[in-house]
């Protein structure tokens, strides 16, 4: 028998749920603990804890949502540390960083990012075989025209 183990790639996703959906996004990784183990994972600063405090794994947590967090998620993105993105963003009530969220939505499509804004997707996004795979998001249209714009 072969002692080769295939090492499936980590992935970076950061998780993050506004106030009202924080309980369905905490219900959706504690269901999920087991795949989510195999990831990093990082989250905006309250989403960020409950999620540690839920399925005790470390979480590289950020500034709170309307203090920045959402901005540091994006700035990851921009730099190509973070691979997937679980947003379960509220869409019945507004947010004082109502402009952060949007740059982070905006972002998140510029560079091709798997976005999970509901549940459904989720699911989706974390039981794809593209989750065993070295997948390249990165490179977009967007990026090439950049590339040769400049
Ligand atoms: O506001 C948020 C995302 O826009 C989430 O922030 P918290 O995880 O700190 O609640």
């Amino acid at each position: 028998m072969s002692n080769i183990r295939i090492l499936k790639p980590r992935k970076k996703i950061a998780l993050i749920a506004h106030d009202h959906k924080k309980a369905e996004l905490i219900d959706w990784v504690y269901y999920n603990r087991g795949v989510l183990s195999r990831h990093e994972l990082f989250g905006t600063g309250t989403t960020g804890r409950l999620v540690e405090e839920a399925i005790d794994r470390p979480v590289t947590k950020l500034l709170s949502g309307p203090l920045g967090g959402d901005q540091q998620i994006g700035a990851l993105v921009a730099e190509g540390l973070v691979d997937m993105i679980i947003f379960f963003w509220d869409p019945m009530a507004s947010q004082p960083h109502d402009p952060d969220i949007k740059a982070l939505l905006r972002l998140g499509v510029v560079w091709n990012i798997p976005m999970a804004c509901n549940r459904a997707t989720a699911d989706f996004m974390l039981t794809s075989p593209l989750m065993n795979d070295e997948y390249e998001s990165r490179l977009t249209d967007y990026s090439v025209y950049l590339a040769r714009k400049v």
